[in-house]
């Protein structure tokens, strides 16, 4: 399943719904991200949501914090983006430094803002079976695209398994599979028999952080894979670094050759789940607007 090219469609409609948005409202959506502290990776991540969000037709606001960052400070910086009409959604780029409180600042956006799904009401929202009103958090929203790409809108009948339990990733793609009719397993780190308990799932999604994790045998033949892991590992075998280090490549937490050859259909990485996570971030962010403006939010 080829994200990247699936997240350039979502991409499309969405620039296409905000054009016919401002034609009709005059409105803009504008998404602000937030980081603290310079981590590389971060900011990688953190300059691409922005040009995505420039590249939509949206307002797009970068604040970037210095590491020492006092959390009062940060809240002030949450507050103000919460009071502003221009700006439709909020994302604060996780994990904060450590003097900083995450759930504190989650809970401290505006829900109708949090276009990453991580505020209670949202989490409350999906639980109770209202996804319509809520955001959903963009990892497992991608996923769900691209298993309903594949497996139709009902997924009545199917086994579905998810190896991890975290509150971005795995406990929502629970919900959201549940939602859609599926039989849902949570397996994680303490499960028994974690080979056989994947080996029966018509869906696999391995959401654990550990490179190639999941094997050829935990895949059932015909099964949807979906890897939302993105782990750095050393690959001496592309040479070394000016430093000396090794130069790296990125893996999921699938063995991907070998669960290629038993599934249906699966994700790679890079360009399976992580480039859907930014479309579906602009969707949200779109959603909002639409929200705001007293319209029927289009859906993705
Ligand atoms: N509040 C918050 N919301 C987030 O959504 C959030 C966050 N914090 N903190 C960090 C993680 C990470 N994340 C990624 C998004 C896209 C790719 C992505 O597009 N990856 C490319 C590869 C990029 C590369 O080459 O490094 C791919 O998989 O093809 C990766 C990672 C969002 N996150």
């Amino acid at each position: 399943m080829d994200g990247k090219g699936r997240s350039k469609s979502i991409l499309e409609e969405v620039t296409e719904k905000t054009k016919a948005l401002k034609a009709e409202t005059g409105m803009q959506p504008g998404l602000a991200v937030v980081i603290v502290g310079s981590d590389p990776a971060s900011q990688v991540y953190v300059g691409s949501k922005a040009k995505r969000a420039e590249e939509c037709g949206f307002k797009s606001v970068k604040h970037e914090l210095p590491a020492e960052t006092s959390e009062a400070d940060l809240l002030k910086i949450v507050d103000d983006l919460n009071k502003d009409d221009t700006i439709h959604g909020i994302l604060v780029q996780l994990p904060l430094p450590k003097q900083i409180d995450d759930g504190k600042v989650i809970q401290a956006i505006d829900p109708d803002k949090d276009v990453d799904g991580f505020h209670l009401v949202n989490v409350g929202r999906i639980a109770t079976g209202a996804a319509d009103e809520a955001f959903v958090p963009c990892t497992p929203a991608g996923c769900m695209v691209m298993i309903r790409d594949m497996l139709g809108e009902d997924l009545s009948g199917l086994n579905a398994v998810i190896v991890g339990r975290s509150n971005i990733v795995g406990k929502p793609m629970a919900q959201l599979l549940l939602a859609a009719n599926a039989t849902v397993t949570i397996a994680h780190s303490r499960t028994k028999n974690l080979a056989a308990v994947c080996a029966n799932a018509d869906i696999l999604v391995a959401a654990v952080g550990r490179p190639e994790m999941v094997t050829g045998d935990y895949v059932k033949e015909g099964a949807v894979v979906v890897d939302v892991g993105i782990n750095r590992v050393d690959a001496p075998e592309k040479g070394m670094k000016e430093d000396g280090s090794p130069k790296t490549r990125l893996v999921g937490d699938v063995a991907y050759d070998e669960a290629a050859k038993k599934a249906k259909a699966i994700t790679p990485v890079p360009g399976g789940v992580g480039p859907m996570t930014i479309g579906m971030l602009m969707a949200n962010t779109l959603r909002s607007a639409y929200r705001a403006a007293g319209k029927e939010a289009p859906k993705f």
